[in-house]
């Protein structure tokens, strides 16, 4: 092997001389490229101060100009390329490849050797000396055993014989560690990758993707993919995987634009940015709902989430009901019933006024212009209609303002800088005459008057969808639209009305929909209602959909299993293509922490554990009165071992409860839902806030039956299951109930210090 190495180190130091020269190269042409994009820039500014002076807004028309805004358009993007091209050789330059494939196609004599990398590269842009990792050939690096394989290519299924498989770590050009493995992808190297440290960072698995991730990453056929993963899975992982296989795989025609990720919270939105990156890509957009929510219902303070859950406890069975209703598939489609039943008189609209309170268009006006359009008119149609109509008498009404006797008053008591402002560019001699410029300046003062309500016109607040949406419930679920109207009026909305309201106003008014998104991918879909689903669905009505869940961690609902789910989400989504995928070995954390998850599930679940070895997991007893101090010990100890360390909680009160406790003696940090990263050192943050994330060491606090009961064992879990390495419970008094049930020989029993030194 070693003299193996040696030639495979001789072949990395080749390699890496030839992308030293390609990032050379590139780094002329750039230099050249910024130069030609500048000098086409200056000559653009100075045509246009020629024509300043000239034609004023004309200029604009000006061919030249236009020939040459191109040309700045043609270089950008040539720029962009290029600059794309040398974060990708950088990519390359310390850590070439990972992957050897020896593979023997029929009729040859000899095998042909493959390297693959995180992107390709060729020499002399024919001799590949590294391929992509999503390059078809490649799928066999990651699926196949040694022998006859088969890999998917545009032209069909071809066939190989693959006869060797090395798999490589390479840091800084040198190779640190080289295996031979028949398996899919070894062990050996997965064990290093996942014995290493949390970092602030998600890392990508590009080097480790397991089979059945894989599966997930190349999927292209499907129109739902819905993957249930158990906790730890690479769920995560495996779609921002998929994101970077699919930008690559539609040859450019697909921008990471047109990717939305619906995420858990801002912290993990920070914690996985930088993995499309690290792989040469630009990241998706990301999203919360909270985000998306807020966006569509401006002036409204919206629920998230967290603030939903931490309500929970607090709310009457009555309540709970109602809100199980207006989560459901059920309701969305009597809100669908509804707007399509909608009687014309039956329709709400909403008096536009200005902030004074005066009344520019009245409900009663925009009511009379509707019942004037034809009965077979689609009904978001007629909105367009009433839309152009009101933007016309708005303008109407904005040049008999300007003409006004009042407004002629105002202009005189203008002083020369207000005047200077409102005129703007136009230059004094651009107007033929007095008149002209005064009725100019009336206008500017006029528009800006009424502009709130060209915005309002334009965004349709015309339709009172609150009121529409109160009518609807007062018929349908009469017990909650009291509580909706008093949210209302206090200027906030309740998580479980926000799906039904905007599929209503869609319905109604047609708008809402964005085309140009291709995939949608929702993480920790667990959380969301199936209202909200279908909501999502309407919303980006062309985008394939990519699911995430593990009913197992749901902090909202209850356990579901994914069969089951699919079906519910076929039925109500109505889509036809679908397939799902199980993802049951646990990768985050260690065998032990892992089994010991697992053992406080019902029929002890699906989750399996991959090999890598650590501690078991901690039971802390103590007592009420030692359970501070014994919680500082254990906090000291954990940190000393390095790494990240959280205290986990179940809710916003206990975290910030834990927080004045410990603040005096540790460096710690309190999180809320609006922190977008988590710093180094001990962080105390709710479970909500915690989801997707992982740390080294995580300790639970008061383990009691009052703090834990049965129905909070999704909770537990979620908690036990973001530690990677250590795991410590700190039960005062007795444990709870759930933890009875788990086999001793699962965990350690560490008693009180205070008892320790007693006896
Ligand atoms: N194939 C792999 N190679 C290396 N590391 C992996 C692999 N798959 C998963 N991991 C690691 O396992 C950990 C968990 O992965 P990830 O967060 O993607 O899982 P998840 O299923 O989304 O978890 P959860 O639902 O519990 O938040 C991460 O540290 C990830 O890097």
């Amino acid at each position: 092997m070693d003299s193996e190495k040696k030639k495979e180190q001789q072949r990395v130091d080749y390699v890496i001389g030839r992308i030293k020269e390609k990032i050379e190269t590139t780094e002329n042409e750039l230099e050249k490229a910024r130069k030609e994009t500048s000098s086409v820039e200056k000559n653009y500014v100075q045509n246009a101060k020629i024509n300043t002076f000239e034609v004023d807004d004309r200029m604009e028309t000006n061919a030249e100009v236009q020939q040459q805004k191109q040309l700045v358009a043609k270089n950008v993007e040539n720029e962009r390329i290029l600059k794309q091209e040398l974060s990708k050789l950088t990519l390359l330059k310390d850590s070439p490849y990972f992957g050897r494939i020896d593979i023997l196609d029929q009729g040859e004599e000899e095998p042909e050797s493959l390297y693959i990398g995180t992107a390709s590269f060729a020499e002399n842009n024919r001799n590949f000396l590294v391929y992509d990792w999503r390059a078809p050939i490649s799928s066999i690096f990651y699926n196949g055993t040694l022998g006859n394989v088969q890999y998917e290519t545009p032209m069909g299924i071809q066939t190989t014989e693959l006869v060797k498989k090395r798999q490589f770590t390479i840091v800084d050009g040198k190779i640190r560690h080289m295996f031979d493995t028949n398996e899919t992808i070894g062990d050996e190297m997965l064990q290093a990758v996942l014995g290493e440290h949390s970092d602030e960072y998600m890392k990508n698995i590009v080097a480790t993707i397991q089979k059945e991730q894989n599966d997930i990453i190349r999927d292209t056929k499907h129109d739902l993919l819905l993957v249930q993963g158990v906790a730890g899975s690479g769920k995560t992982s495996a779609i921002l995987q998929r994101i970077a296989f699919l930008l690559y795989h539609s040859n450019r025609k697909l921008s990471a634009d047109q990717i939305v990720l619906f995420s858990p919270n801002l912290l993990f939105s920070h914690y996985i940015s930088e993995v499309l990156p690290s792989l040469g890509e630009r990241n998706m957009r990301q999203v919360t709902l909270a985000e998306f929510f807020s966006r569509r219902f401006q002036g409204l303070n919206v629920e998230t989430i967290f603030a939903r859950y931490e309500k929970s406890p607090l709310l009457t069975q009555k309540q709970l009901a109602v809100r199980q209703i207006k989560e459901s598939a059920e309701f969305m489609q009597k809100i669908f019933a509804y707007a399509k039943k909608l009687d014309a008189k039956d329709l709400k609209f909403a008096d536009m006024t200005l902030p004074d309170g005066q009344v520019i268009f009245s409900a009663k006006e925009i009511k009379e212009i509707f019942a004037k359009l034809p009965t077979a008119m689609k009904q978001k149609d007629k909105f367009l209609e009433i839309k152009n109509a009101l933007i016309k008498r708005l303008n109407r009404l904005i040049k008999t303002t300007a003409r006004s006797r009042k407004m002629r008053a105002a202009i005189d008591l203008l002083s020369d800088e207000e005047y200077n402002d409102l005129i703007g560019k136009k230059r004094r001699n651009h107007f033929q005459s007095l008149d002209q410029e005064v009725f100019y300046i009336g206008e500017k003062i006029a528009e800006r008057k009424f502009a709130q309500i060209y915005d309002g016109l334009y965004n349709g607040f015309f339709f009172d969808v609150y009121a529409q949406y109160q009518d609807f419930l007062t018929r349908t679920l009469p017990d909650s639209s009291h509580e909706f109207s008093e949210n209302v009026e206090f200027h906030r909305i309740s998580l479980s009305d926000c799906a039904p309201v905007l599929y209503l106003r869609d319905l109604l008014t047609g708008g809402g929909k964005n085309r140009s998104i291709e995939h949608l991918f929702i993480d920790e879909m667990q959380d969301y209602s199936m209202a909200t689903m279908i909501y999502l669905k309407h919303a980006f009505p062309n985008a394939k959909l990519t699911l995430l869940g593990d009913s197992e961690q749901a902090l909202f609902n209850p356990l579901e299993e994914p069969k089951s789910l699919l079906q519910r989400l076929n039925e109500s989504l109505q889509i036809k293509n679908c397939r799902i995928i199980e993802l049951n070995t646990s990768y985050r954390s260690t065998k032990q922490i892992t089994d010991f998850m697992k053992s406080l599930l019902p029929n002890k679940g699906k989750i399996r554990s991959f090999a890598r070895s650590g501690a078991k997991p901690t039971l802390f007893m103590t007592s009420r009165e030692n359970a501070l101090k014994d919680l500082k010990t254990t906090l000291k100890n954990a940190f000393d071992q390095n790494g990240t360390v959280a205290l986990i909680t179940k809710n916003e009160r206990d975290a910030e409860e834990l927080f004045f406790k410990l603040k005096e003696d540790f460096d710690v940090t309190l999180l809320d839902d609006q922190d977008v990263s988590v710093p180094s050192g001990i962080t105390i943050l709710p479970i909500y806030l915690a989801k997707g994330l992982e740390f080294d060491s995580v300790i639970v606090c008061d383990v009691t039956e009052e703090k834990f009961p049965e129905d909070t064992l999704g909770i537990f879990y979620t908690i036990c299951s973001r530690a990677m390495h250590s795991l410590t419970l700190i039960c005062p008094e007795q444990m709870p109930e759930m933890l009875r049930q788990i086999p001793p020989e699962l965990y350690t029993v560490s008693f009180s210090f205070e008892k320790n030194a007693e006896s």
